[in-house]
């Protein structure tokens, strides 16, 4: 791995607090949960394990796992204020703001009262996201109001049941479970150091993952998915794509689903996507976008040394199982979550407020003239 140069702008490479959570560009394939490899955790555990793993620092027993399962079922369905709420949110809004809305309005209706109940506020959010999200979308799209209680085993499957009413397969089970792990923790990203800020003031579970919510939103950070599919669905060809994305190049516009701030030369969790991307295109029985998202990976490697980050094959692989586009973003709240609550967690159990100073650059001390003289 070429050590990316880590400074400038953006705090990039400054040191801003410890944690025990998680490794980005130190070893193994390059990110770490708790010092298990994303790779081997992505073949070899479930989105259940990894949420029970940044929770509570080791791997579940089955037994444990069992537990935990139920619990998480068990806290699956909304509030009825909630549903009356999410009922009155638009179609046009977007589905990023109604996740907002929906972990702000759970913290009204069942508050975090005191830090003895971080675990029953993260798993709370954690099981009842999927239908924060499916519900508004299918009342809101379809006039359908969906059950909010699957039989689904999982957290993934229970998100492809509620958005569908189907019973989803196995291999979309097995892409969604990965893609959740995929995405679940990523050390001092802007979305996990807003969920930390604001844990620093000794503020709520729900406000510091309704900030982080803010802050995943936007295209250069959780957005970029929802972002890539939207540019790869114009390009007509692979060659359509190569002399696109020069275009874009040329005026110097951002191209999303690719850098990243900490990697240099590859994000670790890409070819684990890729690879279940190209899978679903096959199974989809048509591969001009996987295609595509290939042609863009070469060039903008050949062109610019850039590589796809986490976001850029989502895209493909989310599009591929049906989900809309505009879902993608909230999908990446569900499982970030995990992330979020763990260093919410990790900050409350060694706090101090986090307050750092400014470079002046602002005007010389002067005195207020009166308005009649300015
Ligand atoms: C899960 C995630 O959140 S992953 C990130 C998702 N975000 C995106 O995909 C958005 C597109 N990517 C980007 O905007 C950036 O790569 C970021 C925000 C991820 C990282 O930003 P930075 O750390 O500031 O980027 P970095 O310092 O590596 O940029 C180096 C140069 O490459 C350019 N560059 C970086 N990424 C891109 C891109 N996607 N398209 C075009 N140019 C790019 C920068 O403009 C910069 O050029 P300059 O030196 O002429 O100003
Ligand atoms: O670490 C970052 O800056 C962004 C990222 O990849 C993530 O949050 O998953």
């Amino acid at each position: 791995m070429v050590d990316k140069k880590l400074s400038g702008a953006g705090l990039r490479g400054q040191s801003a607090g410890e944690t025990a959570l998680c490794t980005v560009g130190k070893s193994g394939s390059g990110l770490t949960y708790c010092g298990y490899d994303v790779s081997d955790l992505a073949d070899n555990a479930t989105f259940e394990e990894v949420a029970y793993l940044l929770f509570n620092g080791e791997l579940p027993t089955q037994t444990q796992l069992s537990t935990y399962k139920s619990e998480l079922a068990a806290m699956r369905d909304l509030p009825q204020a909630l549903k009356e709420v999410l009922q009155r949110i638009p179609a046009s809004a977007h589905p990023m703001d109604v996740m907002r809305t929906g972990a702000s309005f759970l913290g009204n209706l069942e508050p975090e009262e005191n830090f003895d109940q971080q675990h029953q506020a993260a798993n709370r959010l954690l099981a009842a996201f999927p239908a924060i999200m499916t519900y508004w979308y299918r009342y809101s799209h379809d006039k359908v109001e969906i059950n909010c209680i699957t039989d689904e085993d999982s957290t993934g499957g229970h998100f492809l049941k509620l958005l569908t009413g189907n019973t989803p397969s196995e291999l979309h089970r097995r892409v969604m479970d990965v893609s959740l792990i995929l995405y679940a923790e990523h050390e001092f990203n802007a979305s996990t150091f807003t969920a930390r800020v604001c844990a620093s003031t000794l503020s709520d579970m729900f406000s510091c993952v309704t900030a982080a919510i803010g802050s995943l939103r936007g295209p250069l950070h959780g957005g970029a998915n929802e972002a890539a599919m939207d540019m790869i669905q114009t390009f007509k060809s692979p060659e359509d794509a190569k002399v696109q994305m020069a275009g874009m190049l040329e005026r110097k516009e951002k191209i999303m689903g690719f850098g990243h701030a900490v990697y240099s030369t590859s994000d670790p969790r890409n070819v684990i996507i890729k690879k279940w991307s190209e899978k679903l295109s096959q199974e989809f029985g048509d591969s001009a976008l996987y295609d595509i998202s290939v042609a863009c990976e070469e060039f903008m490697w050949d062109t610019k040394k850039l590589f796809c980050n986490a976001d850029f094959f989502h895209a493909s692989a989310y599009h591929f199982m049906g989900i809309p586009t505009k879902l993608f973003t909230p999908i990446f709240v569900c499982s970030r979550l995990t992330g979020w609550a763990a260093h919410v967690m990790e900050q409350r159990s060694n706090n101090r407020i986090i307050r750092p100073s400014a470079d002046y650059i602002g005007a010389e001390p002067r005195a207020v003239k009166p308005i009649d003289q300015r």
